[in-house]
């Protein structure tokens, strides 16, 4: 039979009449970054907080590491590294004596790895929680989650308020992970980091997963919006032929359209001309949900 670190059949959670986790059935292997993907409200959080049994689903089940975690939760804890979207402790507690804490609720001491961790994201484990701004916060729990080597991470939203100094660190921490034969399991709203970053990713639209994509199956979805100039008119043939190009708008020297997946092939016809300027921007999550997916609009 299939080893799997996280199992979800059919799990539901409303509170009250409120749906905020519906009918979700996942499985994330071993060594994989799997990633929850979906806007803001569309229930991220809650999932997480199933799978870690910090709250009681309305229907279904979860299996974590072969484990009950409602009632295998001390066990479980210590074999799981957590870091949760944000979290408060007494401001006069030293970020070296929030993590001392957080170990001792694992029964565990504190983590050698703790300092260099600290030290590869920049943060002073010697200055007081409550001087930390949100994203030194953020990295506090990092540093958490990835101290005791556990066996899986799940972590919830990493990224945000982390500037990209700090992402990439924890894009090479998930990474490092990984090739240990570790699994990281983590939600977030950037469809960016989901196509890069992992193996698969799940996209969640209130409650619902839409689907289960390869990393490398969204990549060739990612939209860019592509606007340029050039010092000199360009013909629109040289674009007309691209597979992958819609919406092209041309007038002399000024080129607008939407690409989709691999630039490659676009960035070799445009580069025989000289250009002058250059902006690319990604399409919001939401609008890729609505052309892919066939859903719109926000989480109600
Ligand atoms: N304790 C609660 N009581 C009532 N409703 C809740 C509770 N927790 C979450 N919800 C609702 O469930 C839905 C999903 O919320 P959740 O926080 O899981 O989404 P999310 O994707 O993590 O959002 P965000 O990106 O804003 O953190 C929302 O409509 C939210 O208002």
């Amino acid at each position: 039979m299939r080893y799997l670190v996280i199992r979800t059949e059919n799990l539901s959670k409303h509170f009250d009449r409120r749906v905020a986790v519906e009918n979700v059935t996942l499985d994330v292997e071993p060594g994989e970054i799997y990633a929850v993907l979906g806007p803001k409200g569309s229930g991220k959080s809650t999932l997480i907080r199933l799978v870690l049994g910090l709250i009681r689903p309305t229907r279904g089940r979860v299996m974590v590491l072969g484990m009950d975690p409602l009632r295998q939760g001390l066990a479980l804890r210590q074999r799981i590294g957590y870091a949760p979207e944000q979290g408060v402790f007494y401001p006069w507690m030293r970020g070296d004596e929030v993590l001392r804490l957080l170990a001792q609720t694992r029964r565990l001491p504190l983590s050698e790895s703790a300092a260099d961790l600290a030290h590869q994201f920049g943060l002073d484990l010697s200055r007081p929680f409550g001087a930390y701004g949100w994203g030194e916060r953020k990295i506090l729990f990092l540093v958490h989650a990835f101290m005791f080597s556990a066996d899986v991470l799940i972590l919830d939203e990493p990224t945000v308020g982390l500037d990209t100094v700090a992402q990439d660190v924890f894009f090479r921490l998930a990474r490092q992970a990984r090739t240990e034969g570790r699994t990281v399991f983590f939600t977030t709203s950037s469809l960016l980091e989901a196509e890069r970053l992992c193996d698969r990713v799940a996209l969640l639209w209130q409650g619902r997963i839409l689907a289960v994509e390869r990393g490398v199956q969204l990549r060739a979805k990612t939209l860019r919006r592509i606007e340029m100039r050039f010092a000199t008119p360009v013909a629109c043939e040289a674009f007309a032929g691209l597979p992958n190009l819609e919406e092209l708008y041309l007038e002399e020297n000024k080129l607008r359209c939407t690409l989709r997946g691999d630039p490659d092939a676009f960035l070799k016809v445009a580069s025989q001309y000289r250009i002058t300027d250059f902006i690319s921007q990604q399409p919001s999550l939401d609008e890729i949900y609505r052309r892919y997916y066939g859903v719109g609009g926000y989480a109600a």
